[in-house]
């Protein structure tokens, strides 16, 4: 009998097996469709493109991204096209922010040297702070504890089992109390960014005679397609779709909040745990930092691109724990998948985490080896190698790449370049858990916790 327990990427992908590559689920009232291989998710991806544009959403999620006003979960067309370029070419650009928190990290764990520290937690800290001061700027720090509530929240309701889902004519009764609960949390948010949205246009207004000025954030960045007219009707206006309302700065700030914090700082913490595993790969990577760095002077963005080992344990990382494991997409009109018929409104899952350890597609799957990545014509996560889509591929793929990947090459190079490692109490490579827990994200079930010891001859302080 099918448990709900296996809608996990590691259930999917052993039910698949059973299937043949595609696990084929229609009840009453769902109708859902999971593929497992390369070629099938090059079937969905790449051939299918055009009827698979969107991801799905449920109330909670309708709710809390003002009724599709982000980038993430709009409807393919139009207006979803407008904020993906406004997002790449304004917002998703290489951060001062990155540089200056990985830097913060780095000081504090000097200080702490030679005692074990949570990784994972602060990894989560740090990628929660780059977005953070990327969105609203160095001085709106100090709220950061209230929007981090208002974040956890989101999350939990994203994630709630809400019965409305699926008997739509419950919604009213509120048996769960979630309704109450998803007005809460939009309230509070409201609250939280009108606040930070009057300082910035108050502030901007002052400095409008400053040429100088030009330190903006995100929330800056938004304001300047933010139009009065936009107030008043609040609707997504399609014939001028860059004029914003406040609703759109709101869901768009909720979207890269969750999709550029706990993607990162999983991947970040997973990279850790491999080369705490793999002695011998850690010490390559740091050998390779003595031949471009050296030990007196710190690691820089431009040494970043002559870091090829680093750049191969990166993938290989991204290639086992993808941060996110299952891809969600939803048909938008009656469609055809290997086969078996599936209707418009279905849910088509790619499980990208079955389809980096494919038996067919990859030598010794399982086993962590960055090496693999030096032959010519290596698969690459770009998109165009159906067999590694950890940033998924076609036009709903992963618009914050770049910056993902430059702030987990940054957040590594620093912290193999500047600390040695070792593993708590004596415990072995082979003893650490590798384990995750399945939810939007995949990061590990247990942090990871490890003692640094300062390596460089060049001193912090
Ligand atoms: C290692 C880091 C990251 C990974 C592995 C990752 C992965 C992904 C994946 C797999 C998707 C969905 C693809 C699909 O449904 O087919 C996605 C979408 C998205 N990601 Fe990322 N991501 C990362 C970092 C970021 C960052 C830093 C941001 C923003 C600052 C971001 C923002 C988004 C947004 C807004 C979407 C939705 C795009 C759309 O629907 O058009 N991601 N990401």
């Amino acid at each position: 009998m099918f448990m709900l327990d296996q809608l996990t990427h590691r259930g999917l992908a052993q039910l698949a097996k059973q299937y043949g590559g595609l696990f084929h689920l229609q009840s009453g009232v769902l109708h859902m469709v999971v593929v497992s291989t390369p070629e099938m998710a090059r079937q969905v991806l790449q051939v299918q493109d055009n009827i698979l544009p969107n991801h799905p959403a449920n109330i909670a999620i309708n709710y809390l991204t003002y009724d599709r006003a982000d980038m993430a979960f709009a409807h393919y067309g139009p207006f979803w096209r407008q904020m993906r370029k406004l997002c790449v070419m304004k917002l998703f650009k290489s951060w001062g922010s990155v540089r200056d928190e990985v830097e913060t990290t780095i000081q504090a764990l000097a200080s702490k040297a030679g005692s074990p520290v949570n990784i994972g937690e602060m990894v989560f800290g740090l990628t929660r702070n780059i977005i953070y001061r990327a969105a609203f700027g160095l001085s709106s720090n100090e709220n950061q504890d209230e929007f981090v509530a208002i974040l956890q929240e989101f999350s939990k309701l994203f994630g709630a089992f809400n019965i409305a889902d699926f008997f739509p004519f419950l919604s009213r009764l509120d048996l769960q109390g979630l309704n109450k609960r998803l007005v809460k949390a939009r309230n509070s948010l409201d609250k939280f960014i009108d606040n930070i949205i009057d300082d910035h246009m108050e502030k901007n207004y002052k400095n409008i005679s400053n040429a100088e000025e030009n330190d903006t954030d995100m929330v800056d960045d938004l304001l300047s397609f933010y139009s009065e007219r936009g107030k008043e009707n609040e609707t997504n206006d399609l014939q001028n779709p860059l004029s914003l309302t406040r609703d759109n700065i709101k869901a768009i700030i909720m979207d890269i909040m969750f999709g550029g914090t706990e993607t990162v700082a999983s991947a970040i913490e997973w990279i850790m745990a491999e080369l705490m595993k793999s002695p011998e790969d850690l010490r390559r990577v740091q050998q390779e930092l003595n031949e471009v760095v050296g030990l007196d002077r710190r690691v820089q963005e431009s040494d970043l691109d002559k870091l090829t080992y680093l750049k191969y344990v990166v993938k290989e990382t991204l290639r086992l724990h993808p941060p996110i494991p299952l891809l969600l997409h939803e048909t938008s009109v009656d469609s055809e998948v290997a086969g078996y018929f599936i209707p418009v409104g279905s849910r088509i899952m790619v499980n990208a985490w079955a389809i980096g350890r494919d038996k067919t597609a990859w030598d010794d799957p399982d086993l962590f080896n960055p090496s693999r990545y030096y032959k010519e014509n290596a698969a690459d996560f770009k998109g165009n190698n159906f067999e590694f889509i950890p940033f998924g591929s076609g036009r709903r793929s992963c618009p914050g790449m770049q910056l993902g990947l430059h702030a987990t090459e940054l957040a590594i190079a620093h912290l193999v370049h500047c600390f040695s490692w070792e593993l708590p109490n004596g415990m072995k490579p082979s003893q650490l858990d590798m384990m995750d827990v399945f939810g939007l994200t995949a990061p590990r079930a247990t942090r990871l916790v490890a003692v640094p010891i300062s390596r460089l001859s060049y001193t912090f302080f």
